[in-house]
């Protein structure tokens, strides 16, 4: 019942309209519920022989019916208005709840939950809200009215038919209690279904890959059953509740037939009177079945409802701090030489673990990333890189201790501010069903195409953009799917560039001016972007190959110089754009200095590099780099764990 009561609150905004729906309802009842009377009058007039009687009747039926339609279609009109406003906010009120969830949610739903819940559980309700509500209203009214109406006309003959009405409401209620639980458990397996559909397609490479399409196929065939048997329980339990729920009214009939019948012979009603009796249980039948299917839906809205509050009451946990001062606000970037460079980054005996795991993937993380610094975070697989970078913009809160961007704890930043400040280019990046140019521009909506185009000749995209059937205007499908895993990263990287273009309004690249960059800085064109303090690498050229790797990652000098650098980096190539090297085992720092000095320094540094740091390359001395160093900068080659 709260669940119920809740669902009704979203009414609230059309209270107005509701009432006004209902008002019209009531006139269109009372209008239906008048003229069995009226026709019962018009049989007395025939039987008496009285034509203008008749007449005036027969024009009084006629008013009242086309009144009565004249009302259902303003009824209808507004309720449609209700519906659909209804559906609108849900729509609303469910995706902005989405979007402000954290990432965590996500870890523990599945796509397809969430998408069946936004589509068959969202419609479930806005259709009961919108038509079922006023329909349930609508049949209580008639039945209510047809009752007053026949009380009052043929007392004894209205008890008698209305006797087998509380045995109607029972039926109803056990097929509410039997039917709801069941109805819930064959959306669920519906939802199930989705989901699996939805994981099956988008990862129709895999399956394809490992020629799994037997096994899926199969696995999804026992989804199908299971979701095939909770429906069938449905629609057993249903198939045997609405006949009897439609049957039981006729026995109302049968009883006025007998009853009034016998009335009639016995001269103790007139047959007009009988008429308009029989009319009205006639009137009664439709309203009382359809109450039992309506039952039904709002069960189904109930459960659906439920469904819905399950993700709208959870609240968001990476939200914008409240109290006194709060959010707090970054220092600015520095408008002139002699201002402090910004971006420096500070870990605070820094733990994270992921909720539901029982290991954490960081813990003890003690560092500091001065403004301007670029840092490779290595590691083996599972040793807690990704996660010590998704700190950054808040995508995880830390568990214990904090994180600091320029002094300032990004706990009491506003996340939304704090990502503008932040610019990430993931392993596996995603491009958005669109043109090339808006997904470069994906972050800098307001872009022109020359920066766009700038972006992508930085990122060495603009090659192959240009060669796509329609250049910078080519729609890229759903995850990018058209294009190489390659070409999908240097456009990631292109977006990456443009990101906070515009919005610090700045002129020229804030950080170099206080020569925080500690190279390359001096190679950037003055139009370079502006506002990203940091700038976080996740093995962003992996998927390219040697010779386009080496051209982006000129490219991404130009992105780096003057702006605190995380890189996570799986290959030497990676490792040798940056300053410092940090180590990283079992989500703790297990070495920190430079490539050298940790190849000089730490054993399990030289094991990283030798048996997963794409060894090969890294160890090879005559791996090529054009990565402009500085002249005296000797080439790290990686030689001393031969
Ligand atoms: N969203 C998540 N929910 C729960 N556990 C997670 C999540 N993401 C990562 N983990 C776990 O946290 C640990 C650290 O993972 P992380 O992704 O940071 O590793 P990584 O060093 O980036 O590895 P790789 O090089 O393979 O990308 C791992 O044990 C992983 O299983």
């Amino acid at each position: 019942m709260p669940t119920f009561r809740r669902l009704l609150g979203f009414l609230r905004p059309y209270r107005g309209t509701w009432a006004l729906s209902f008002s019209l309802a009531l006139l269109a009842m009372l209008a239906t519920v008048t003229s069995p009377w009226l026709v019962g009058r018009g049989i007395d007039r025939i039987r008496d022989g009285d034509r203008d009687g008749l007449r005036l009747l027969v024009l009084a039926i006629a008013l009242l019916g086309l009144g009565r339609m004249l009302l259902t279609i303003g009824r209808r009109l507004v309720a449609g208005r209700v519906s659909l406003g209804v559906e609108q906010d849900l729509r609303d009120r469910l995706y902005g709840h989405l979007q402000a969830l954290e990432l965590g949610f996500f870890d523990r739903w599945q796509t397809g939950q969430l998408m069946s819940r936004a589509t068959v559980d969202l419609g479930a309700v806005r259709f009961f809200l919108g038509y079922g509500l006023i329909f349930i209203v609508q049949a209580l009214l008639t039945v209510v009215l047809a009752t007053v109406a026949m009380l009052v006309q043929q007392p004894l003959l209205a008890v008698l038919a209305l006797l087998p009405a509380p045995l109607i409401v029972v039926v109803g209620h056990r097929y509410g209690t039997r039917g709801r639980p069941a109805q819930q458990a064959a959306q669920q397996a519906v939802a199930e279904l989705t989901a699996a559909a939805e994981e099956s397609i988008s990862g129709i490479r895999v399956v394809k890959a490992f020629a799994a399409e037997d096994r899926r196929r199969r696995a999804f065939e026992d989804t199908v059953e299971h979701a095939f048997q909770r429906q069938l329980d449905a629609v057993r339990i249903q198939s045997a509740f609405q006949p009897v729920i439609q049957f039981l009214p006729q026995i109302s009939l049968a009883i006025v037939l007998l009853a009034g019948g016998r009335m009639v012979v016995d001269d103790t009603i007139t047959v007009g009177a009988f008429a308009a009796f029989y009319v009205y249980v006639m009137m009664l039948i439709q309203p009382l079945r359809s109450l039992g299917v309506m039952l039904g839906l709002a069960q189904r809205a109930t459960a659906s409802g439920r469904r819905l509050f399950e993700i709208l009451d959870r609240a968001p946990t990476i939200v914008a701090p409240t109290g006194p001062g709060l959010p707090r606000t970054l220092p600015p970037l520095p408008a002139g030489p002699d201002d402090p460079p910004r971006g420096e980054l500070r870990f605070e005996g820094v733990a994270l673990r992921y909720e539901g795991q029982r290991r954490p993937a960081l813990q003890d993380v003690d560092l500091v990333v001065p403004a301007g610094q670029r840092m490779a975070i290595v590691g083996e697989t599972g040793s807690g890189k990704t996660a010590l970078v998704q700190l950054l913009p808040r995508l995880y809160d830390p568990t214990a201790g904090r994180v600091l961007l320029d002094g300032v704890d990004l706990r009491d930043l506003d996340p939304f501010a704090l990502r503008h400040e932040i610019a990430v280019v993931d392993d596996d990046p995603f491009l958005f069903t669109d043109t090339v140019a808006a997904n470069i521009a994906y972050a800098a909506p307001g872009a022109t195409r020359e920066q766009v185009v700038d972006a992508a000749r930085l990122a060495q995209a603009d090659g192959f953009v240009r060669e796509l059937p329609d250049g910078y205007d080519t729609v890229v499908g759903e995850r990018g799917l058209t294009l190489s895993g390659g070409q999908r990263q240097r456009l990631a990287i292109a977006r990456a560039l443009l990101a906070g273009r515009g919005r610090s309004g700045g002129a020229g690249r804030p950080n170099d001016a206080a020569g925080a960059a500690p190279r390359g800085a001096a190679d950037a064109p003055p139009d370079g972007p502006t506002g990203v303090r940091v700038l976080v690498l996740d093995d962003a050229t992996s998927n390219v190959d040697a010779t386009t790797e080496q051209a982006i990652a000129a490219g991404l000098e130009t992105a780096m110089a003057g702006r605190t650098t995380l890189v996570i980096a799986h290959r030497l190539s990676t490792v040798r754009l940056a300053d410092r090297v940090v180590l990283l085992h079992d989500g703790r720092i297990a070495a920190d200095g430079t490539h050298d000095e940790l190849l000089a320094g730490s054993e399990r540094y030289r094991e990283v590099v030798a048996r997963g740091l794409d060894g090969e390359r890294l160890l090879t001395p005559a791996t090529p780099c054009r990565v402009p160093l500085d002249e005296d900068e000797p080439l790290p080659t990686g030689g001393s764990t031969a």
